[in-house]
């Protein structure tokens, strides 16, 4: 985006522009197809034919073309398209691009990867073209998107088919220290790419932002940007722009919301949406499957996926950083044989970015959360996509699984789903999209709950990470929206915090956490519980698929042994599989007192208490030593002995402070009545609740004082035994009390 040199040069350039300027107008305004027309049902036209001016006034049909250079479009961004090696326009593009040349808003609609960007970048230099920005008018056009990675990516394609425009641009995105140099430069942008957070800073801190002549606006991911997520900041940046301008909004996952529109003040939209009438929601190219998976196996089955794809580059969704960061660092000290990255959003940015990079570059497996889940095109070579951790729905799914099989390439997915999750099956099913059912092959599961638990001892850090990766992604279960595929209630929790090596289950405030008596009542009747389809089980008959290779052997069950993940039983339901060879627990089941130290045994699980005293030499179950057992009874009961002493203490502290606030709270009373009744003739019926007023009085006064005396040697504090009194002497003293208030 360089200006020409010499003066002279600079005007001659002027003046061609001009002249080019006029001749795409005239080329656009003869050709533009009607609003609400798809140009993909116009005829191409043959490849040899003239392009451009054919006539007086008349000109190539560029509506249905296939090839960028059959668009009226700048030579600029000809030989830009051209360097960067893009000739074939995508369907996407060949639907959009007459429309938004046109001067039109446009909702755009197409699957992953399937060449979006350039359906709006293009017409956006085209329009600043056409206009003749230069750095003198600011800002242009503004490209707004929910990521910096994505931002990041579209500035780079920006630069690349843009580059021989004189456009000035700019990437605002948040993370970056340089924020102060950006507010020097921002004015002087022409196309800003950035985050909303990030622009709105600029809007409200930067001196004399000015985007009053804004041209055209383009949301890429528009459903997420308009989401709940971003809506306050969305809504602030849109208030701030002018109404007359040009809008994109493009996503595999088009919002249809009025209300959105509306918001953003779209003029007749043209709404395009290339694969609406496509079979499949997702790339053709894109082979995807899903398997049960209990969430207390989730562990050991992505090691043992990550242990059969050593050579491939694979993309791990997890639900939250604190999954990420747990499983990154727990896989990476168990040394799987291939490089491990991970990104989420709480990275640095320069890290963030670093990372982003080298998995473009290398085969390694990236444990990502949703932060990589949309627009990224990872140099178009991710092999696998896995979603260990269910999305939150349809359109999150088709955004991550889109990360593979992007333009013309081939991808695999695979989704793990727990028992409780199976209705995410059927939604992504009336959604077109075809995913496999299909069985683990169980032989080849390697466990690592007790490497995890014996890493722990160790790392104490990694300890922590685990805690908090265990509550936080129960906490992301219970605020799911999708109630009939997200229920916390029916998790394993126990199991889950033991497959993650932790030695004891976390407390989890948020939930009413129920004992383990309960639970295992609850999970004992879960497999019957989950709906299982027909068609499901259809599919999982289907789903041995003969192309693959070996390296899937693992996820194809080729054999059928005893009841296993996914198997159909007698009933015709599928039974969750149950922990492989799960280590046998111990049964000597003492609650162990908080606070007592954690024992592990020699492969790092840990013991009960009690099975630290126990006598393991013999075979069989564990016997206990007598001698031991009475010596750790004995010592409990001295512990009970002065925590009862304790308590007893400060009962007795209790006691007297509420005494002594009750003392002074009737001192308070019968001064407040002292004043009440001064001077009134009372009537006898006055006398009479007076006296029973007083009476009452009095008796609080004996109740409380009742401990007292019996810690005083049964005296209360007007000189009588508290236990002697009667209750004809009790109303005689109360109504001594009473005429004594009174005289
Ligand atoms: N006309 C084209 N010719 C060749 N390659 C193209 C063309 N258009 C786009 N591509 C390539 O296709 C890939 C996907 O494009 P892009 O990232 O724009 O997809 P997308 O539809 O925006 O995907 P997502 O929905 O995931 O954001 C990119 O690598 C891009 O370079």
């Amino acid at each position: 985006m360089k200006a020409p040199k010499s003066k002279k040069l600079r005007l001659q350039k002027r003046l061609s522009e001009v002249d080019e300027i006029k001749l795409l107008d005239s080329w656009i305004e003869f050709g533009k197809p009607d609003s609400g027309s798809n140009p993909l049902s116009v005829p191409s036209l043959p490849t040899n034919a003239p392009i451009g001016r054919i006539g007086d006034n008349t000109f190539s049909q560029y509506a249905g073309c296939k090839r960028f250079n059959q668009l009226p479009l700048s030579q600029k961004t000809k030989d830009g398209l051209k360097d960067s090696k893009f000739s074939k326009m995508t369907e996407i593009q060949r639907a959009s691009l007459p429309h938004s040349l046109a001067g039109r808003d446009i909702l755009g609609a197409a699957k992953t990867g399937s060449g979006k960007t350039l359906a709006f970048i293009i017409p956006v230099l085209e329009k600043l073209f056409k206009q003749r920005w230069g750095p003198q008018d600011g800002v242009g056009s503004i490209i707004i998107s929910p990521t910096r990675e994505l931002a990041s990516q579209l500035f780079e394609v920006l630069k690349s088919v843009g580059k021989h425009h004189g456009f000035s641009a700019g990437l605002l995105i948040g993370g970056r220290k340089d924020v102060d140099m950006e507010k020097e430069h921002v004015n002087d942008l022409n196309i800003l790419v950035c985050t909303p957070g990030r622009l709105l800073q600029h809007m409200d801190e930067t001196p004399n932002f000015e985007c009053s002549q804004l041209q055209v606006l383009v949301l890429d991911e528009a459903d997420r940007i308009l989401d709940v997520g971003f809506k306050k900041v969305v809504n602030a940046i849109v208030s701030q722009l002018p109404k007359h301008r040009q809008t994109f909004l493009f996503s595999a996952t088009q919002t249809k919301s009025v209300q959105d529109l509306a918001r953003l003040s779209l003029k007749d939209p043209e709404y395009i949406s290339v694969h609406e009438e496509s079979v499949t929601a997702t790339p053709s190219r894109l082979h995807q499957t899903a398997m049960i998976v209990p969430l207390d196996q989730k562990l050991d089955m992505l090691w043992s996926f990550v242990k059969a794809h050593l050579n491939s580059r694979i993309l791990v969704f997890l639900s939250s950083c604190k999954q990420v960061k747990f499983v990154f660092e727990a896989f990476k000290k168990l040394r799987p044989g291939i490089p491990l990255k991970c990104l989420h959003g709480r990275m640095k940015q320069e890290k963030r970015m670093g990372i982003y990079s080298q998995f473009c570059e290398k085969r390694s497996i990236l444990f990502s959360t949703d932060v990589a889940s949309r627009g990224l095109d990872f140099n178009k070579a991710v092999d696998w996509v896995v979603q260990v951790d269910c999305p939150d729905d349809v359109a999150s799914y088709i955004h991550r699984v889109g990360r593979t099989a992007r333009y013309l390439s081939a991808g695999r997915s695979v989704l793990f789903l727990m028992p409780t999750e199976m209705k995410m099956l059927e939604k992504l099913q009336e959604k077109k999209i075809p995913v496999q059912f299909i069985k683990a092959n169980t032989k080849r599961l390697q466990q690592v709950s007790g490497l995890l638990a014996a890493l722990m001892v160790k790392y104490k850090d990694l300890q922590s990470l685990a805690q908090r990766a265990f509550i936080t992604y129960l906490r992301s279960i219970y605020k799911q929206r999708d109630k009939e595929i997200f229920d916390v209630t029916k998790l394993p929790i126990d199991e889950f915090s033991a497959s993650m090596g932790l030695p004891m289950t976390p407390k989890i405030r948020f939930l009413n956490q129920k004992t383990k008596g309960q639970k295992e009542q609850k999970e004992a009747s879960l497999p019957l519980e989950v709906p299982i389809e027909e068609n499901l089980l259809e599919l999982s008959t289907k789903s041995v698929d003969k192309s693959v290779d070996d390296e899937e052997d693992f996820l194809v069950k080729k054999e059928s042994p005893d009841i296993e993940i996914g198997k159909e039983t007698s009933s015709g339901n599928i039974l969750p599989a149950t922990r492989i060879g799960k280590k046998k627990k111990l049964k000597i089941n003492i609650h162990r007192p908080a606070g007592t130290r954690v024992v592990f045994d020699e492969e790092g699980s840990t013991l009960p208490p009690l099975a630290t005293i126990a006598d393991m030499s013999g075979s069989g179950s564990p016997v206990m030593d007598r001698e031991k057992v009475n010596k750790r009874y004995a010592e409990l009961r001295e512990e009970m002995k002065v925590q009862d002493k304790e308590d007893k203490f400060l009962d007795r502290q209790r006691r007297k402070e509420k005494r002594i606030k009750a003392k002074n709270k009737l001192k308070r009373g019968a001064e407040e009545d002292e004043d009440d009744v001064e001077g009134d003739d009372l009537s006898e019926s006055d006398r009479a609740t007076g006296g029973q007023k007083a009476s009452k009085r009095s008796k609080i006064y004996f109740d409380s004082d009742n401990e007292d005396s019996e810690k005083k040697g049964g005296k209360n504090n007007i000189g009588f035994p508290a236990d002697s009194i009667s209750l004809a002497q009790q109303e005689e003293l109360a109504l001594k009390l009473l005429s004594s208030m009174n005289s």
